[in-house]
């Protein structure tokens, strides 16, 4: 029993990739769970036909099954789950329209069309399954109410045809009704958590990258300059004075200084470097492929961009200045020394005056 258990598990968990459990990992499930669910159902069928002696159903139920078993492979094995959910549904939708043609046993085999409805839907969506779904139920239309029947190996009760398509078409409602109301949730699900990851990477107030965020992306830039031997170096900017802007014009002034020249630096960086909120007044600027001494030169264009600025608040323009400490990140140097290294030569640009960078480069 156990065994079994592990087996199904394994069946239906085949593929997935539970490290990313978006709509691919959905369809996966669905294949697998549909294809275990038909190719069990129609082997079941297939035997019972073969000991009425119906050769041909039974022959034709046996390769529904096979392709059903098929298409479970294609997906475990090349992870392509257009292809396998195609051959499920369409090998299902050829199966019940020969089942509506000969009636399969005693006449009962359309019962089982019910079954794509909410085969069609779960594997390709509302709007494709319901494409899909209009055209299998234009051909059952077409089989069924043919007139005299010339198109149907078996006749079936004229109530009996139109109860079918009215109670087949409701369970497609039903099911579109389902699949809308899952789609939605699942957008809406999307939606806020790509609002609760924005929040959490970036700072509110600049609408830069926060210090969760920089960490993260310098991390990734530490293990590409490890590969690829570029330089990557990191500047630590703190407006001089900071908090006497504060106590002079106000602390919606100073808000305004930090997002002025949020801005500022965003127009002053290559598509490749990061600049974030690293805390309170300090902005952290990370550099790849840039060695000290360019990123000596690219701090003077901050500076020289900043002196120019000039921040307006309430009829009054507020003018600042910063000092950098900077740190090219050696091989040797774990991303806490250059940080740590960084922040020393901060100190240092303070030390010395203000409004410069440190170290000095020749
Ligand atoms: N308006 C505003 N002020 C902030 C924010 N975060 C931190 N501060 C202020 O930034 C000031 C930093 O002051 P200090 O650390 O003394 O540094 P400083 O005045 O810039 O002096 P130096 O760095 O030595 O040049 C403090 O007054 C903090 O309250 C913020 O989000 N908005």
């Amino acid at each position: 029993m156990k065994y079994l258990k592990q087996l199904l598990l394994a069946y239906f968990r085949a593929g997935l990739d539970d490290n990313n459990p978006d709509e691919t990992y959905r369809r996966k499930y669905v294949v697998n769970l549909f294809s275990f669910v038909g190719m069990s159902i129609t082997f079941l069928m297939a035997t019972n036909a073969a000991f009425i002696g119906n050769w041909l159903l039974s022959s034709i139920l046996y390769i529904a099954s096979a392709v059903y078993l098929i298409g479970f492979y294609m997906q475990k094995k090349t992870s392509n789950v257009d292809l396998s959910s195609n051959i499920i549904l369409y090998s299902l939708t050829a199966l019940m329209i020969y089942l509506i043609y000969s009636g399969g046993t005693n006449n009962t085999g359309p019962l089982w069309i019910f079954m794509v409805a909410p085969v069609a839907l779960f594997l390709h969506g509302l709007k494709r399954g319901l494409v899909d779904l209009s055209i299998f139920l234009i051909i059952i239309c077409t089989l069924l109410f043919f007139p005299d029947g010339q198109l149907l190996a078996t006749s079936y009760d004229p109530d009996f045809k139109t109860r079918l398509i009215y109670s087949f078409l409701t369970v497609t409602f039903l099911s579109s009704f389902y699949e809308y109301s899952r789609e939605k949730s699942h957008k809406s699900t999307l939606e806020i958590s790509k609002e609760f990851e924005r929040l959490a990477n970036y700072d509110p107030l600049t609408k830069l990258s926060n210090r969760r965020d920089a960490l993260s992306k310098l991390d990734y830039e530490y293990h590409r300059m490890l590969r690829t031997n570029q330089p990557l170096t990191v500047l630590l900017c703190d407006i001089d004075h900071f908090k006497a802007i504060n106590d002079t014009h106000g602390h919606d002034a100073g808000d305004q200084v930090l997002i002025k020249l949020a801005e500022l630096f965003k127009t002053q960086i290559r598509a490749q470097d990061t600049v974030a909120r690293w805390g309170g007044e300090e902005f952290l600027f990370i550099l790849p492929q840039t060695d000290i001494a360019h990123a000596d030169t690219f701090s003077e264009k901050i500076h020289a961009a900043i002196r120019k600025c000039e921040v307006p608040y309430q009829n009054q323009s507020i003018s600042c200045t910063t000092s950098i400490g900077m740190c090219q990140i050696e091989e040797n140097t774990s991303i806490n020394q250059a940080l740590h290294r960084a922040d020393e030569a901060l100190y240092e640009a303070k030390a010395q005056g203000r409004n410069q960078t440190a170290p000095k480069v020749a």
